[in-house]
Formats: C-alpha cells, sequence, structure tokens
C-alpha cells in the first residue's frame, strides 16, 4: 500500500533507527516523505506513525532501510536538518554497541551521558564552515531532561538490565565513538577502558554535535551486543555476534519504544524536554554579519529560519 508523501501537522519527536532497528514496528505508519535538505538527502524516507494517542513520530533509518550505509557514510546533517524542518524537538536514538565493562552483560540497555571522540575527522561534523563560524557547547553531549525522562520509563526488560546514571553521584557512563568499519583491536578496546570507556559504537558522532547544533534534545539508547575485544577469554566482537543479539534481543527492544515514546511525547507538549536549547544558537556566531557567506547562510536559514536573515 502506497502512504502519502506529505503530513502537514508539526511532528515533535524523532527517532533515529540504527542496526537492526529500520522501521517502528510497533506502530502503524501514516505518510512516507522524502525530505530534502541543502545537506542532500536523509539516509532513508522519514516514516510518519502515530502513537496510540495520536501524537506523530518520526523515525529515520541511519544507514538506510536496507542497511547499505558505512557508520562513515551516514549523511548526519542531512537527517537532523531533515527532522528539524518537520518540527521535531527531541530526537531518541537507537545504537547497538560494544561493552567494555564486565557489569555492562551484552542484551543490557545502556542510556550514556558522556561521549569520547575517536572519529578520524572524515564525517562532516557541523553545520558551520568556512564563511559562517559558529560554536556550539558540546560539555553534555546529550540532554539531561530527556534523559530523566528515558531512565524513568526505559526499566521494563524481561532478563536484562537498564544502566543509566540517575543522580550526580552516580558513575559516568561514557560511550566511545570510533570511525570503523572495522571493530577495535584488543589492545585499543583495553585503552578505552582505561579512559572510563563504558560501550563503543561508531554512531554517536556527529549525531549529537549536529542535533545541538539545530537546538534539538538528543539522547541516544544503547543496546549492548558483544565484549568487543578487551577479554582475553573470548574471541573478539564480530558482526555475526552483533545482529545476533539483537535478533534474540528485539523483543526487549520493543518492549523500551512502546514504553518510552508517549512519556517524551508529553515531555515535549509539556515543554519539560525539547526547549532548552531554543534560541541558543543565535548568538554563538563568529562571523561579522557582512562577512557571512551567503550561500551558507541561505543554507543555515533552512535549519534555524529568521535567525540570520
Ligand atoms: C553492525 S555492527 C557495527 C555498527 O553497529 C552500530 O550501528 P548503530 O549505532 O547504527 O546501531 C555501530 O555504531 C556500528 O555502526
Ligand atoms: N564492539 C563494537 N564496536 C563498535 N561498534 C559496535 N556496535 C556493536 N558492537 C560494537
Amino acid at each position: 500500500m502506497s502512504l502519502p508523501t506529505t503530513f502537514d501537522e508539526p511532528i515533535l519527536l524523532g527517532v533515529i533507527g540504527g542496526t537492526g532497528l529500520y522501521k517502528l514496528s510497533c506502530l502503524t505508519p501514516v505518510a512516507k516523505l522524502t525530505v530534502q535538505t541543502p545537506w542532500g538527502l536523509p539516509s532513508s524516507p522519514i516514516t510518519i506513525s502515530r502513537t496510540p494517542s495520536g501524537f506523530p513520530v518520526a523515525f529515520l533509518a541511519r544507514h538506510g532501510i536496507h542497511h547499505d550505509l558505512t557508520p562513515s557514510d551516514v549523511p548526519a546533517r542531512a537527517n537532523i536538518a531533515a527532522l528539524k524542518s518537520l518540527g521535531v524537538r527531541a530526537i531518541v536514538a537507537f545504537s547497538a554497541v560494544g561493552s567494555l565493562q564486565e557489569e555492562i552483560a551484552p542484551r543490557d540497555f545502556v542510556i550514556p551521558n558522556q561521549i569520547i571522540d575517536r572519529t578520524k575527522g572524515v564525517r562532516p561534523s557541523s553545520f558551520f564552515e568556512k564563511g559562517f563560524v559558529g560554536h556550539v557547547g558540546f560539555g553534555d553531549p546529550f540532554d539531561a531532561a530527556l534523559s530523566e525522562v528515558l531512565a524513568e520509563n526505559s526499566d521494563v526488560l524481561l532478563g536484562q538490565k537498564l544502566h543509566s546514571k540517575r543522580s550526580a553521584s552516580d558513575k559516568d557512563l561514557v560511550l566511545i565513538c570510533m570511525e570503523g568499519p572495522a571493530f577495535s583491536t584488543r589492545a585499543e578496546s583495553k585503552l578505552y577502558r582505561s579512559w572510563g570507556g563504558s560501550v563503543i559504537n561508531m554512531s554517536a558522532l556527529p549525531e549529537a554535535k549536529l542535533a545541538k547544533e539545530a537546538e534539538i534534545s538528543y539522547q541516544m539508547i544503547c543496546m549492548s551486543t558483544d565484549y568487543d575485544a578487551w577479554k582475553e577469554d573470548e574471541e573478539p566482537v564480530t558482526v555475526e555476534q552483533v545482529v545476533g543479539n539483537l535478533t534474540a534481543n528485539a523483543a526487549n527492544a520493543e518492549r523500551v519504544i512502546s514504553a518510552i515514546l508517549e512519556p517524551v511525547e508529553l515531555a515535549i507538549m509539556e515543554k519539560r524536554v525539547g526547549y532548552t536549547l531554543e534560541g541558543s544558537m543565535r548568538y554563538a556566531i563568529s562571523t561579522g554579519p557582512a562577512s557571512r557567506n551567503k550561500q551558507m547562510a541561505a543554507n543555515l536559514d533552512f535549519l534555524h529560519t529568521g535567525y540570520w536573515s
């Protein structure tokens, strides 16, 4: 059945699916949008569905619906800009991750609060470039209010643990984002453990940075699929292991998705989530008005309409 290709209401919540999550199977799609942006097309068409109480949710498959994009090739700027253009205020992003700590078992879920960047500078990582320079604060890469709503509502796993930082005194949950596509060596994996890494993936960056620049609240929910390569008594991770654990744990992923969508939508409607960054980019520009590149200014107007025009 072909779906409508337009949708006229603002869509406040976006979900980005990672490896193994190519659609929101708990919801029925009501529209499928192809959104062109100044940074190209997103990884996939954006599917709109409604939650049981009628809130629209926008879903995007990070690697494409057939998983044909490597982590380095994901058009993250187009993905974030496309969601922003639909009115999205908050993004819940899913990711398959390796565990760097014994206590985070494969199939556990993790809501990290910090990131260490181990990408290699090959991914366009900002909407701001030469000719229009802007700087965004990234000390706290994830949105604390969104993270709290997710932590409160995700503890629905059968037989597995949810790891989240609920108070200032809890240990940081640090996500290492590496370039890939090859997995880490054993030596790298041990190095990341010595840095305090909790989990590792190839996808949090630049997604999280771009969401900040777009003034969108962003939090990643990670599903652990393996112990990476640091465990001497185990074979290092393979993609079969990742996919096997994702498949075996699909019911828990569904449970988490079904449990979080409505509380997050409600938090956005009540402005508890999705508004902390509003207006922050307006004053984050270093280039003087007369010296700004006109094409870039036009592109940025797609993201933040009227801020600098
Ligand atoms: C297929 S294993 C490595 C791959 O899985 C994760 O993808 P995503 O974060 O989109 O779920 C990881 O980041 C790598 O891209
Ligand atoms: N060990 C690992 N390293 C990087 N990305 C991953 N995604 C799932 N497992 C991973």
